[in-house]
Protein backbone atom coordinates (compact mmCIF):
# COMPACT_ATOMS: atom_id res chain seq x y z
CA UNK A 1 0.00 0.00 0.00
CA UNK A 2 2.55 2.23 0.98
CA UNK A 3 5.00 1.36 -1.77
CA UNK A 4 2.24 1.78 -4.34
CA UNK A 5 1.93 5.62 -2.88
CA UNK A 6 5.03 6.58 -3.22
CA UNK A 7 5.28 4.64 -7.11
CA UNK A 8 2.24 7.07 -7.91
CA UNK A 9 3.43 10.09 -5.86
CA UNK A 10 6.66 9.93 -8.12
CA UNK A 11 5.07 9.39 -11.91
CA UNK A 12 3.05 11.94 -11.57
CA UNK A 13 6.05 14.11 -10.21
CA UNK A 14 7.89 12.48 -13.71
CA UNK A 15 4.85 13.32 -15.56
CA UNK A 16 4.63 17.68 -14.49
CA UNK A 17 8.58 17.97 -14.27
CA UNK A 18 10.73 15.36 -15.51
CA UNK A 19 13.69 17.50 -14.61
CA UNK A 20 12.92 17.63 -11.03
CA UNK A 21 14.19 13.38 -11.23
CA UNK A 22 16.53 13.53 -14.08
CA UNK A 23 18.62 16.36 -13.52
CA UNK A 24 21.42 17.21 -16.07
CA UNK A 25 24.27 15.29 -16.16
CA UNK A 26 26.90 17.06 -14.11
CA UNK A 27 24.80 19.26 -11.93
CA UNK A 28 24.91 19.22 -8.56
CA UNK A 29 21.78 17.50 -7.71
CA UNK A 30 22.97 14.53 -10.15
CA UNK A 31 26.27 14.68 -8.17
CA UNK A 32 24.32 14.90 -4.62
CA UNK A 33 22.61 11.70 -5.48
CA UNK A 34 25.88 9.85 -6.49
CA UNK A 35 27.67 10.85 -3.19
CA UNK A 36 24.24 9.82 -1.40
CA UNK A 37 24.44 6.31 -2.84
CA UNK A 38 28.29 6.23 -1.96
CA UNK A 39 30.15 8.13 0.66
CA UNK A 40 33.39 7.06 -1.73
CA UNK A 41 33.13 8.70 -4.74
CA UNK A 42 32.71 6.34 -8.05
CA UNK A 43 34.75 6.29 -11.25
CA UNK A 44 31.85 6.99 -13.22
CA UNK A 45 31.33 10.04 -11.12
CA UNK A 46 34.29 11.24 -11.55
CA UNK A 47 34.13 11.03 -15.26
CA UNK A 48 31.14 13.36 -14.98
CA UNK A 49 32.39 16.17 -14.03
CA UNK A 50 35.95 16.17 -13.08
CA UNK A 51 36.75 19.48 -13.73
CA UNK A 52 33.90 21.07 -11.35
CA UNK A 53 34.36 18.74 -8.33
CA UNK A 54 37.88 16.60 -8.18
CA UNK A 55 37.12 15.72 -5.06
CA UNK A 56 37.33 12.21 -2.53
CA UNK A 57 33.89 12.50 -0.24
CA UNK A 58 30.97 14.97 0.30
CA UNK A 59 29.91 16.80 3.42
CA UNK A 60 26.50 17.77 3.10
CA UNK A 61 24.68 20.08 5.33
CA UNK A 62 21.59 21.11 6.24
CA UNK A 63 19.81 24.24 6.77
CA UNK A 64 19.91 23.13 10.71
CA UNK A 65 23.54 21.79 10.83
CA UNK A 66 24.52 25.50 8.96
CA UNK A 67 22.14 27.04 11.34
CA UNK A 68 23.42 25.83 14.21
CA UNK A 69 27.09 26.13 13.28
CA UNK A 70 26.78 29.55 12.24
CA UNK A 71 24.80 30.18 15.98
CA UNK A 72 28.51 28.58 17.51
CA UNK A 73 30.12 30.76 15.69
CA UNK A 74 28.57 33.74 16.76
CA UNK A 75 28.62 32.63 20.40
CA UNK A 76 32.42 32.53 19.93
CA UNK A 77 32.52 35.76 18.31
CA UNK A 78 30.78 37.43 21.32
CA UNK A 79 32.33 39.66 23.63
CA UNK A 80 35.77 39.49 21.44
CA UNK A 81 35.67 43.12 19.53
CA UNK A 82 38.08 45.54 20.09
CA UNK A 83 35.45 48.02 21.03
CA UNK A 84 34.65 47.01 24.95
CA UNK A 85 34.43 43.33 23.52
CA UNK A 86 31.82 45.05 20.77
CA UNK A 87 31.89 44.95 17.00
CA UNK A 88 31.28 47.80 15.24
CA UNK A 89 29.58 46.13 11.63
CA UNK A 90 29.44 43.31 9.76
CA UNK A 91 30.64 42.35 6.07
CA UNK A 92 29.35 39.29 4.56
CA UNK A 93 31.63 38.22 1.88
CA UNK A 94 28.74 37.31 -1.14
CA UNK A 95 27.23 35.21 -1.58
CA UNK A 96 27.78 32.38 0.50
CA UNK A 97 28.80 34.20 3.59
CA UNK A 98 25.27 36.28 3.59
CA UNK A 99 23.31 33.50 5.45
CA UNK A 100 25.55 32.91 7.97
CA UNK A 101 26.47 36.41 8.57
CA UNK A 102 22.71 36.96 8.59
CA UNK A 103 22.76 34.28 11.98
CA UNK A 104 25.66 36.18 13.44
CA UNK A 105 24.31 38.98 12.99
CA UNK A 106 21.09 38.45 15.06
CA UNK A 107 22.54 36.63 17.47
CA UNK A 108 25.16 39.11 18.39
CA UNK A 109 22.64 41.80 17.74
CA UNK A 110 24.19 44.05 14.71
CA UNK A 111 21.96 45.95 13.28
CA UNK A 112 24.87 47.36 10.37
CA UNK A 113 25.71 44.57 7.94
CA UNK A 114 27.61 45.53 4.66
CA UNK A 115 28.80 43.20 1.85
CA UNK A 116 31.60 42.47 0.20
CA UNK A 117 31.44 40.93 -3.62
CA UNK A 118 33.96 38.57 -4.58
CA UNK A 119 34.52 36.30 -7.32
CA UNK A 120 36.48 33.47 -8.14
CA UNK A 121 37.91 31.47 -11.05
CA UNK A 122 40.67 29.58 -12.17
CA UNK A 123 43.44 30.80 -14.02
CA UNK A 124 46.34 29.61 -16.06
CA UNK A 125 47.29 27.47 -18.71
CA UNK A 126 46.64 23.48 -18.65
CA UNK A 127 45.02 21.38 -15.27
CA UNK A 128 48.17 21.41 -14.11
CA UNK A 129 49.39 25.40 -13.96
CA UNK A 130 45.58 26.03 -12.76
CA UNK A 131 45.38 28.81 -9.59
CA UNK A 132 41.96 29.92 -8.09
CA UNK A 133 42.01 33.75 -8.32
CA UNK A 134 39.60 35.89 -6.84
CA UNK A 135 38.64 39.69 -7.63
CA UNK A 136 36.58 41.94 -5.70
CA UNK A 137 33.15 43.23 -7.80
CA UNK A 138 31.31 45.33 -5.17
CA UNK A 139 32.91 47.03 -1.63
CA UNK A 140 31.48 48.08 1.57
CA UNK A 141 31.40 51.23 2.49
CA UNK A 142 34.72 52.36 2.47
CA UNK A 143 34.08 55.19 5.64
CA UNK A 144 32.91 52.71 7.70
CA UNK A 145 35.67 49.84 6.92
CA UNK A 146 38.43 52.15 7.31
CA UNK A 147 41.27 49.84 8.41
CA UNK A 148 38.72 47.13 9.26
CA UNK A 149 38.92 47.56 12.61
CA UNK A 150 35.89 46.56 14.42
CA UNK A 151 34.62 45.13 11.65
CA UNK A 152 33.65 40.92 11.48
CA UNK A 153 34.22 39.63 7.97
CA UNK A 154 32.13 36.31 7.57
CA UNK A 155 31.95 33.46 5.02
CA UNK A 156 30.68 30.69 4.93
CA UNK A 157 34.05 28.46 4.49
CA UNK A 158 37.60 29.11 3.66
CA UNK A 159 38.80 26.75 1.27
CA UNK A 160 41.90 27.54 -0.53
CA UNK A 161 42.24 31.09 1.43
CA UNK A 162 42.04 33.38 -1.87
CA UNK A 163 39.03 34.98 -1.61
CA UNK A 164 40.11 35.83 2.66
CA UNK A 165 43.64 36.60 1.23
CA UNK A 166 42.23 39.48 -1.14
CA UNK A 167 39.68 40.93 1.20
CA UNK A 168 42.06 40.83 4.45
CA UNK A 169 44.83 42.29 2.01
CA UNK A 170 42.22 45.15 1.84
CA UNK A 171 41.43 45.71 5.37
CA UNK A 172 44.22 44.24 7.48
CA UNK A 173 42.87 44.55 10.94
CA UNK A 174 39.29 43.30 10.21
CA UNK A 175 38.77 39.88 12.04
CA UNK A 176 38.14 37.05 9.50
CA UNK A 177 35.27 34.52 10.64
CA UNK A 178 33.88 31.17 8.61
CA UNK A 179 31.64 28.79 10.06
CA UNK A 180 33.78 25.58 7.99
CA UNK A 181 37.53 25.76 7.25
CA UNK A 182 40.42 23.31 4.83
CA UNK A 183 43.93 23.50 6.21
CA UNK A 184 45.33 24.66 3.20
CA UNK A 185 42.83 28.09 3.87
CA UNK A 186 43.35 27.80 7.83
CA UNK A 187 46.07 30.27 8.12
CA UNK A 188 43.51 33.44 6.23
CA UNK A 189 41.05 33.07 9.01
CA UNK A 190 40.77 33.92 12.72
CA UNK A 191 37.48 31.96 14.17
CA UNK A 192 36.16 28.77 12.56
CA UNK A 193 33.85 26.27 13.49
CA UNK A 194 34.71 23.15 11.90
CA UNK A 195 37.28 21.96 10.29
CA UNK A 196 37.34 19.77 6.89
CA UNK A 197 39.75 18.09 5.02
CA UNK A 198 41.02 19.75 1.68
CA UNK A 199 39.72 16.55 -0.39
CA UNK A 200 36.25 17.22 0.52
CA UNK A 201 33.54 19.15 -0.78
CA UNK A 202 30.87 20.93 1.36
CA UNK A 203 27.55 20.72 -0.20
CA UNK A 204 25.34 23.55 1.26
CA UNK A 205 21.45 23.47 1.38
CA UNK A 206 21.31 26.28 -0.88
CA UNK A 207 22.79 24.92 -3.45
CA UNK A 208 20.65 21.77 -2.99
CA UNK A 209 17.37 20.47 -3.56
CA UNK A 210 15.49 17.11 -2.38
CA UNK A 211 14.76 14.43 -4.77
CA UNK A 212 13.88 11.04 -4.53
CA UNK A 213 15.79 7.90 -4.71
CA UNK A 214 15.39 4.10 -5.48
CA UNK A 215 15.31 1.96 -2.74
CA UNK A 216 18.32 -0.03 -2.27
CA UNK A 217 16.91 -3.59 -2.91
CA UNK A 218 15.03 -1.94 -5.94
CA UNK A 219 11.51 -1.05 -6.83
CA UNK A 220 9.59 -3.67 -6.30
O1 LIG B 1 39.08 29.88 -0.02
P1 LIG B 1 38.66 29.91 -1.44
O2 LIG B 1 39.34 28.84 -2.28
O3 LIG B 1 38.77 31.26 -2.06
O4 LIG B 1 37.13 29.45 -1.51
C1 LIG B 1 36.17 29.88 -0.59
C2 LIG B 1 35.12 30.70 -1.28
O5 LIG B 1 34.51 29.92 -2.33
C3 LIG B 1 33.09 29.96 -2.20
O6 LIG B 1 32.54 31.09 -2.82
P2 LIG B 1 32.41 31.19 -4.40
O7 LIG B 1 33.57 31.98 -4.94
O8 LIG B 1 32.20 29.84 -4.98
O9 LIG B 1 31.12 32.08 -4.64
P3 LIG B 1 29.70 32.15 -3.93
O10 LIG B 1 29.92 32.47 -2.48
O11 LIG B 1 29.04 33.26 -4.65
O12 LIG B 1 29.02 30.83 -4.11
C4 LIG B 1 32.88 30.12 -0.71
O13 LIG B 1 31.61 30.71 -0.45
C5 LIG B 1 34.01 31.03 -0.30
O14 LIG B 1 33.65 32.40 -0.47
O1 LIG C 1 33.92 22.82 -0.60
C1 LIG C 1 33.32 23.78 -1.16
N1 LIG C 1 31.95 23.81 -1.22
C2 LIG C 1 31.26 24.83 -1.79
N2 LIG C 1 31.86 25.88 -2.36
C3 LIG C 1 33.21 25.92 -2.33
N3 LIG C 1 34.06 26.85 -2.83
C4 LIG C 1 35.31 26.43 -2.58
N4 LIG C 1 35.28 25.25 -1.93
C5 LIG C 1 33.98 24.90 -1.75
MG1 LIG D 1 31.71 32.61 -1.46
Amino acid sequence: MCKLTIRVARERLVAKSPDVLTPPLGSLAYLNNATALSPIRTAAMTTKDESRLPHEKGFHISWDQIHRDSRALAWRLDGKGPDNGGWKAIVAITRGGMAPAMIVARELDIRTVDTISVISYYSGGGAADKRREAKVLKSPDAAMMGDGTGILVIDDLVDSGKTLELVRAQYPNAHFATVYAKPEGEPQVDTFITGVSQDTWIFFPWDMALQYVEPYRGKD
